[in-house]
């Protein structure tokens, strides 16, 4: 799905308007009876609703939400806030509208502001995608209101004081909603950690803005939901043998660390590939023996630390991090690995570590390799930025600089392609904030790599499948039991 900008929706919904055609006013009907079908499965009609509306488009829907519920037998107050003298076309038409359904309240100041019943159900249609600056006065009072109420609040469109793809400041008032209605498009700014109270559970309403537009207007951001992530998948045929789907190479462990070996492992041999061989350290021969008969094993001359690359030539893809520590053997082996290798690469965990420490490793980086960093393994890589907004920049300029694929973990990791673009995962959950999850998803995509998909396609699938299987596993274990074997357990597609 793609992630339109502000300006590009308005596009979308001027280029709707005038191709469909469709009146604006009708639009903004139609994008009020979606977010009312949605409502009523939510929120049963014996629960008093609270609209509260600003003046522009926002409000606008927020007055025929009012009418289109009231008309379901909700029982529904509006509050018009009063934060300008001026309001837009289709709010004036809408108000209008209502006057013949149900009277609205007027909140020019803080002795205007209404008791608000408990059980009552908040919808926020304050501020919309017109946001231009931090919201003040009579607005930044209602938003505290409503906050420090205990009542659940829906923000249709966006929450009111939230820029759709910039950055707020950290004093701006802002609605913290339960959830998030957004019409047609997610917003960047769903995407950004920082923002996980402001926006609340998100769902998207299609309001039938043009394919058309939105087939033939590029955007550098995407979310992979279930249908993209399923048709990358690349189904095995009936006359197909094990060398149909690649050898891998896993590089890792370390005195100690062995068990990042083994999850990344296992992960990769549940993810389809045909052949795996994991170089190890002597210490982890018999470990890795027992714990994986499906993988062969080459030992490395030194017994705590990998050391010495193998014979690389035959493999179709290479992964090398988890648990490989930072000694300066092990500096050396990716130093060689990075001359000689001619085949697809994956570098995550302690090899990223090394890769910060020695930077001149960067312009040797092949083409297209896949980094794996977490926010402070990435933050080592490329250095500190201010916001997620500044670090997602320096994600996609890093990218294009060194032509690498950069999954940058967390909840909506963010797959950040060689060309800039960036694909947000959909999947995953707070249960896989755990230690090994992400030595599983070094396994899954070097697994993907192995059997010939793009390295764009294996990162974006891989990171998919990944956050759907830590899904399943916290259905299972809960998010608070379940652990990185059970995100193993819960692969295959
Ligand atoms: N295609 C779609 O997706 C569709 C979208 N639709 C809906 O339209 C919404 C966008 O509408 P919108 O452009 O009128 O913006 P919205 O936020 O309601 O208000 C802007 C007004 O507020 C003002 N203003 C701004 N910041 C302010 C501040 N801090 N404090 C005070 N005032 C402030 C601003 O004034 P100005 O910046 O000009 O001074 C302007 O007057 C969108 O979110 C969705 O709900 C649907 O109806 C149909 C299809
Ligand atoms: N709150 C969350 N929501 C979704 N996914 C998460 C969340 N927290 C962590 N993850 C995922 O779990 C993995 C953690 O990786 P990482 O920090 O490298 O763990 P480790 O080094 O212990 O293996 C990443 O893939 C990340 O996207
Ligand atoms: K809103």
């Amino acid at each position: 799905m793609k992630i339109f900008k502000t300006e590009q929706i308005r596009q979308a919904d001027a280029y709707t308007i005038a191709n469909a055609p469709i009146s604006s006013l009708d639009l903004m009907e139609r994008a009020s009876n979606t977010f009312v079908r949605w409502f009523c499965n939510q929120f049963v009609n014996t629960r008093p609703i609270g609209i509260f509306c600003g003046k522009g488009n926002n409000g606008g829907d927020g007055l025929a939400i009012a009418r289109l519920l009231s008309e379901k037998a909700y029982q529904v107050k509006v509050y018009i806030v009063e934060h300008s003298e001026d309001a837009s076309e289709d709010f004036h038409a809408n108000f209008i509208r209502l006057e013949n359904h149900l009277t609205s309240f007027k909140i020019h100041s803080e002795v205007d502001l209404p008791q608000i019943p408990a059980n009552m159900v908040i919808i926020d249609a304050m501020l919309g995608s017109g946001l231009s600056r931090a919201a003040t006065g009579i607005l930044a009072e209602v938003i505290q209101k409503l906050n420090d109420a205990p009542n659940k609040i829906v923000s249709v469109d966006i929450a009111s004081g939230l820029y759709a793809d910039r950055q707020n400041e950290k004093e701006d008032a802002i609605i913290k909603p339960h959830c998030t209605v957004s019409f047609q498009f997610p917003k960047l700014a769903f995407m950004m950690p920082q923002n996980a109270e402001f926006v609340g559970n998100w769902f998207v309403a299609d309001i039938g803005l043009s394919e058309n537009f939105i087939s033939a207007t590029p955007t550098s951001y995407f979310y992979t939901d279930k249908s993209e992530a399923e048709c990358k998948i690349i189904p095995r045929k009936k006359f197909s043998h094990k060398g149909t789907f690649g050898h891998g190479l896993i590089l890792a462990g370390s005195h100690g660390k062995m068990g990042a070996a083994i999850l990344s492992g296992r992960a990769c041999l549940r993810s389809g590939i045909g052949l795996l061989s994991m170089h190890i350290p002597g210490c982890g021969y018999e470990i890795m023996q027992i714990s994986i008969p499906e993988a062969m094993v080459t030992v490395d001359p030194d017994h705590k630390h990998l050391s010495k690359l193998p014979q690389i030539e035959s493999y179709s893809a290479i992964g090398i991090g988890p648990g490989v520590g930072k000694e300066k053997v092990t500096v050396q082996l990716l130093a060689t690995l990075l001359k000689q290798i001619k085949t697809r690469l994956l570098i995550d965990a302690d090899a990223l570590n090394i890769l910060s420490e020695n930077p001149y490793l960067l312009d040797h980086l092949p083409e297209k390799t896949v980094l794996t960093p977490h926010p402070k393994e990435f933050q080592r890589l490329a250095g500190e930025s201010k916001n997620e907004y500044e670090r997602l920049e320096l994600a996609r300029d890093f990218a294009k600089k060194h032509k690498v694929i950069i999954c940058l973990k967390g909840a909506n990791t963010a797959v950040v392609l060689s060309n800039g673009d960036v694909h947000f995962n959909s999947t995953g959950n707070a249960g896989m904030a755990t230690g090994g999850t992400g030595d599983v998803l070094t396994g899954i995509i070097t697994s993907l790599l192995a059997q010939g998909y793009e390295p764009e396609d294996a990162a974006i699938l891989g990171v998919y499948q990944h956050g759907l299987a830590g899904d399943k596993a916290s259905e299972i274990k809960g998010q608070s039991a379940m652990i990185a074997s059970d995100v193993i357990d819960k692969l295959g597609w």
